[in-house]
């Protein structure tokens, strides 16, 4: 199964024992909405945030967004339950914590697999991700990455991987860099997405936007969230400007004048332009597209916020 590219700028953690961020998780405008089984619930609440989220995602819309449950680890007696329950409940992916192996996902797959023959889900429906959180899944990022085909993707979880690494996290990131790259490199090999990692202090929007820029630069998907006040800056980093999207077509304009002549490369503006030049511009058009950044012509809106709270909803990016 190919991993299909959609607009997975934003994935929010919501407690999946908390009735009130359950119900509502749906009208902040994430991309993802991820329910948390696993850390963010204490042991006791376990079997009730469970039933909680179950009963949610039958009876709540959550609209366009994605649907992610972070299930408990393997290494506990409450993973098989989750899955059975998650998969019985429709999720589209679930997220493993704490995996090191492709052996893990592998496990995984089989149990999601009995799952979705029990409930009569259709086979292969459910994508799974990985949640890589230590030196050793670090180390084997492409193998986890690629150990399935349905992977939808892998996350950096910093939290769990700078206590592994014996540091903690610094404002400028440099104890992250070597995870950051080889997360992004094993998921790009893999044809799979890069999730960054959450950012815990929400009293820092500047060191947040910091990071999320940065991120953007090495070429992550999105980030894992912990707050819905840090959507918009997310979504408004991510989003190709409009100096972006107009350079975008004048370069596929150019292109396809070259092509009608014969030729696979020309020069625009003093600027060579040839393939990878207009793979990156396609996807920036594919991206304003899904992001409701272009009117029925496939031109920039200018007044873009208003219209779009107009429309309402989001779309896949193809
Ligand atoms: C951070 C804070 C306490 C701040 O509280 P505050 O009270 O200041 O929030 P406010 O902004 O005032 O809330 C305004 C309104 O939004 C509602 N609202 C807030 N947050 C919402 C939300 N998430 N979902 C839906 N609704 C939400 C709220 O209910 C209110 O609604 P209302 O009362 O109606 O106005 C709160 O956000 C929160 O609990 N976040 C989730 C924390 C969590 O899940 N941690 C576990 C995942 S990390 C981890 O495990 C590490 C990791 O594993 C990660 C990896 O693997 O990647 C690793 O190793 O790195
Ligand atoms: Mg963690």
């Amino acid at each position: 199964m190919a991993n299909e590219e959609r607009l997975r700028r934003t994935m929010m953690f919501v407690p999946g024992n908390n009735p009130a961020m359950v119900k509502d998780a749906g009208i902040f405008g994430a991309d993802s909405i991820m329910f948390d089984l696993e850390d963010a619930v204490s042991l006791p609440e376990k079997d009730a945030a469970r039933y909680l989220v179950y009963e949610a995602l039958q009876t709540v819309d959550y609209g366009d967004a994605e649907l992610v449950v972070r299930i408990n680890g393997l290494d506990t007696p409450f993973y098989k339950n989750d899955i059975r329950a998650m998969v019985k409940a429709g999720i589209d992916v679930i997220r493993l914590p704490k995996v090191e192996t492709a052996d893990m996902m592998t496990e995984l797959v089989g149990l999601v697999e009995e799952a979705e023959a029990e409930f009569g889900r259709e086979k292969g429906s459910t994508r799974v991700m990985a949640a890589i959180e230590s030196a050793m899944g670090v180390v084997n990022a492409y193998a986890i990455a690629s150990s399935t085909d349905r992977m939808m993707g892998i996350a950096l979880s910093a939290e769990d991987y700078t206590t592994d690494m014996k540091t903690h996290r610094y404002p400028d990131g440099a104890e992250l860099e070597y995870a950051r790259n080889a997360i992004l490199h094993a998921a790009r090999a893999a044809g799979v997405s890069a999730f960054d990692t959450v950012f815990t202090n929400m009293d820092d929007p500047e060191g947040f936007y910091r990071e999320t820029q940065y991120i953007h630069q090495l070429g992550f998907d999105g980030k894992s969230l912990v707050n819905p006040r840090q959507i918009e800056m997310v979504n408004a980093v991510f989003e190709p400007t409009e100096k972006e999207v107009l350079n975008a077509q004048n370069v596929i304009a150019a292109i396809e004048e070259a092509r009608a002549k014969g030729s696979g490369v020309i020069s625009m503006n003093g600027q060579m332009v040839d393939r990878p030049v207009v793979l990156r511009a396609e996807r920036v058009m594919r991206l304003a597209k899904a992001s409701h950044l272009l009117d029925a012509a496939g031109d920039y809106i200018s007044n873009v916020k208003a219209a779009n709270s107009q429309e309402g909803g989001k779309q896949s990016e193809k």
